[in-house]
């Protein structure tokens, strides 16, 4: 019996991870699970509930007490945290400024590679994108995706989804992210072995998707 198709696509922020992935599992009909909505749920989780995000030990231990769910059509993906949806505050610049915080605690991915690790193991095939996809989370997908894109293209498309008007500050707050998630001990941001890079920034959303699936088509 054949193992259902994973597809990992990993890289830095903004890159086009989130829009390419969905796009994908919705052609080959696969679910689709975004591990960097699980990381910004459990960031806003911990920031509500007071916990000092500069104390890793006191994280962890609070993590534990958090209850994440994840939806995964890709049409309509979906997280909760202890039954509360929280798609829409996960986005906030307060999360978003603090989840390389909580990313990097060992404790914490632990608990979410469980989780991811869960969603691949009830589906009938996924495309999963994160940072450590091919790398950690699922070393064995049968195509595994680094997908790039220039710091400028990805701060002007980011500054465009949020109607902000300085690209400039957009591209330093993706870079410092970058950094973060690049240098940290517990499974740094990088190319997993075997993984074929695709570079998005001269190609349209829908030119990524199609290459994305060609590759796909050739691997599986
Ligand atoms: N090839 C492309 N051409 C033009 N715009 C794109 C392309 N790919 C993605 N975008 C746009 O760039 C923005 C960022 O894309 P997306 O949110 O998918 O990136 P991401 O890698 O998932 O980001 P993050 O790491 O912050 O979650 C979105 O507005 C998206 O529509
Ligand atoms: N597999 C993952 C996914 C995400 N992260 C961290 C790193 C990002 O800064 C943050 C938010 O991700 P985004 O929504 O921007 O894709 O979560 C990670 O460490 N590992």
């Amino acid at each position: 019996m054949t193992s259902p198709l994973v597809v990992a696509i990993d890289g830095p922020s903004g890159s086009g991870k989130s829009s390419t992935s969905r796009g994908v599992a919705d052609r080959l009909k696969l679910a689709y699970l975004d591990t960097g909505a699980m990381y910004r749920a459990m960031t806003w989780a911990l920031l509500r509930a007071g916990v000092d995000l500069s104390d890793p030990a006191a994280v962890a231990a609070a993590a534990e007490r958090v209850t994440l769910s994840s939806g995964t059509d890709p049409l309509a993906p979906t997280i909760h945290v202890d039954g509360t949806d929280v798609a829409a505050p996960i986005r906030s610049d307060e999360v978003t400024g603090s989840v390389s915080l909580v990313a990097a605690v060992p404790h914490v991915r632990e608990l979410l590679v469980d989780l991811q690790r869960a969603a691949i193991a009830d589906s009938d095939g996924i495309v999963v994108e994160g940072r450590d996809i091919g790398s950690v989370v699922a070393p064995d997908a049968q195509v595994k995706i680094y997908l790039v894109a220039d710091p400028a293209a990805r701060a002007a498309r980011r500054a465009a989804e949020n109607g902000s008007t300085d690209a400039a500050a957009t591209e330093a707050a993706l870079a410092a992210r970058d950094q973060i998630d690049s240098t940290r001990t517990a499974s740094p941001l990088k190319k997993a072995d075997g993984a074929i890079v695709v570079d998005g920034t001269h190609l349209t959303l829908d030119e990524v998707i199609e290459t994305i699936v060609g590759l796909v088509g050739e691997r599986s």
